[in-house]
């Protein structure tokens, strides 16, 4: 498991752990975690030129020393102090010491006033540290850290970013304004919320965790990895047949929209259940791709039993459309509400559902519900997730590029998720991740758990389907469907 802490928390553990420890001890600990991960990217210290971004705060200490380090292995280092008051005194006497070059582009100056020399020691760096800002940071990059920013990427350095990219939110990912883009982040003791979720995480790059022995208890945010996603899948034991492994139902589609249950269908078949049944009008694509199908064209209640409903995808907003989900909304099995199903039932018959209820919106149907703009759901999604959970009282796993699932209660901490791609932007990929999500629940898992898995698996089969690395190649969401067994076996086999 991954886990990330917002900085009020982080500080509280680096108050109880500093009460232990010699001053400085901490800043040492980073600096030096901080120095190997440079290394690392200059390959060879020896020669490089290296520019610090140093702001006036301890993040630029951590980097002032990162830097004196490096200059200590034969790398020329140059820092850049905005604040050139108030850059950490101890960080500052190392890099002198060390024999590093310190100039000064103070943002009280403004952006016309950054001497030549600094832009050029910006531009022509093998490596820029970005130690402008921290966990301490408010707000996007100030104009002359803009700036320099912008120099480092028009120019040849590498950028890593000290703890998080300057300029995001820790504790969210927002960014409000100008911020660095990291080829690579190193982060000390947890890992930031804002480093994991869009947009935040965009910036990024290549993320590393340096310990240093803070102990900030329990997470506001998790990540599962492999080992937590495969503990979680079912597996049919030697006496299961069909029924006993889970039955799941799908009430979607119309005329309008036949294509989605389809997808639903494909995903939920490949989803652990034992035997997928279908309700409603697109009986006969559906059996034409799944001969394997249940299918019946009335109510979904008179489809037969099933341990989980869902519910939406393709549904349209008729008549026969509000008939079933009144239909499903009234049973006392597990619940997934997807798609149209969202806006049709909208909150107040969400929030008196008792059974267990799973939504997956996407940022545009959160929004509605929510009765927020979309673009504020993309920009916050963390509060948006957790907002939507708390007032309809159901999990809520919302997609996008950072897919986050939550709780109501805000007791347990939200999950993220990002396996994806973004190959995954494709229509019909939320069709086949509500059926694969669907088919968990009806084997028996939670919602949180469910949508969890079926999240991850989803992802990495896109990856699987799209070819993964940088590179790539466009995607159907019959693909991603396809690709669930491998992203399976990927998963129980580590
Ligand atoms: N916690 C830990 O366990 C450990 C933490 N460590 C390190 O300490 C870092 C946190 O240090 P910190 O608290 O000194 O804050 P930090 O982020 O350097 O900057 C705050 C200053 O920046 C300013 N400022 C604000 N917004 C700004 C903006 N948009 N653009 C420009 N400037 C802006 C603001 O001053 P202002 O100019 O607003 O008066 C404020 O004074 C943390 O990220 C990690 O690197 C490690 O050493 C080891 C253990
Ligand atoms: N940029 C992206 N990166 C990764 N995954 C993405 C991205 N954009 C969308 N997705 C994922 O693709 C799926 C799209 O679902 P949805 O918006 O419901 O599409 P549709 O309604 O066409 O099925 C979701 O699982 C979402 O998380
Ligand atoms: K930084």
């Amino acid at each position: 498991m991954r886990t990330a802490h917002r900085v009020e928390t982080v500080r509280a553990a680096e108050t109880r752990l500093m009460d232990r420890l010699p001053d400085g001890a901490l800043m040492a600990r980073a600096a030096t975690g901080l120095a190997t991960a440079a290394a690392e990217l200059l390959r060879r210290v020896y020669g490089s030129r290296v520019c610090l971004l140093v702001g006036s705060g301890d993040n630029g200490g951590d980097t002032l020393h990162a830097g004196a380090a490096l200059a200590r292995r034969g790398a020329g280092v140059s820092a850049v102090l905005l604040s050139p008051g108030r850059a950490h005194a101890g960080g500052l006497a190392a890099l002198r010491a060390a024999g590093g070059l310190v100039l000064e582009a103070p943002e009280a100056a403004g952006e016309s006033e950054v001497p030549g020399e600094v832009t050029r020691r910006v531009r022509e760096a093998d490596l820029v540290l970005d130690g402008i800002v921290g966990i301490g940071g408010k707000g996007g990059l100030r104009p002359v850290a803009a700036r320099l920013a912008r120099t480092a990427y028009e120019g040849r350095p590498a950028i890593l970013a000290v703890d998080l990219p300057s300029g995001i939110d820790a504790d969210s990912g927002e960014v409000n304004g100008d911020a660095v883009r990291a080829d690579a982040t190193v982060t000390f003791g947890t890992y930031k919320p804002g480093l994991l979720i869009d947009p935040g995480r965009e910036h990024v790059g290549a993320l590393r965790l340096v310990p240093i022995g803070i102990e900030p208890g329990a997470p506001d945010l998790e990540a599962l990895q492999y080992a937590d996603v495969a503990a979680l899948l079912p597996v049919p034991g030697v006496e299961s047949d069909k029924y006993r492994r889970g039955v799941v139902g799908i009430a979607a589609g119309s005329t309008r929209y036949p294509g989605a249950p389809v997808l639903a269908v494909t995903g939920a078949l490949r989803g652990g259940a034992g035997a997928v049944r279908y309700a409603g009008s697109a009986a006969d694509a559906v059996t034409a791709r799944h001969p394997e199908t249940l299918v019946s064209s009335g109510l979904p209640s008179e489809a037969g039993r099933v341990q989980a409903w869902v519910v939406g995808p393709g549904l349209g907003d008729g008549d026969e459309a509000r008939a079933a989900l009144d239909d499903v909304l009234a049973t006392d099995v597990p619940l997934l509400m997807d798609a149209d199903a969202l806006s049709l039932a909208g909150p107040d018959r969400i929030r008196a559902r008792t059974a267990p209820t799973l939504l997956t919106p996407h940022a545009g149907e959160a929004a509605r519900l929510l009765g927020a703009d979309r673009a504020d759901v993309e920009a916050r999604r963390l509060d948006a997730v957790r907002a939507l959970a708390d007032r309809l009282g159901a999990t809520v796993l919302l997609k996008g590029s950072t897919t986050l699932i939550a709780d109501p209660g805000g007791t347990s901490p939200v999950r993220v998720n990002a396996t994806g791609t973004s190959w995954l932007a494709t229509a019909g990929a939320g069709d086949v991740l509500s059926g694969l999500a669907g088919s968990l629940l009806a084997t028996g898992l939670p919602p949180r758990e469910a949508a969890s898995a079926a999240a991850h698996l989803h992802g990495l089969a896109a990856r699987r389907a799209a070819g993964g690395g940088r590179g790539g190649a466009p995607i159907t969401a019959y693909d991603v469907a396809e690709a669930i067994p491998g992203a399976w076996r990927d998963v129980r086999e580590g």
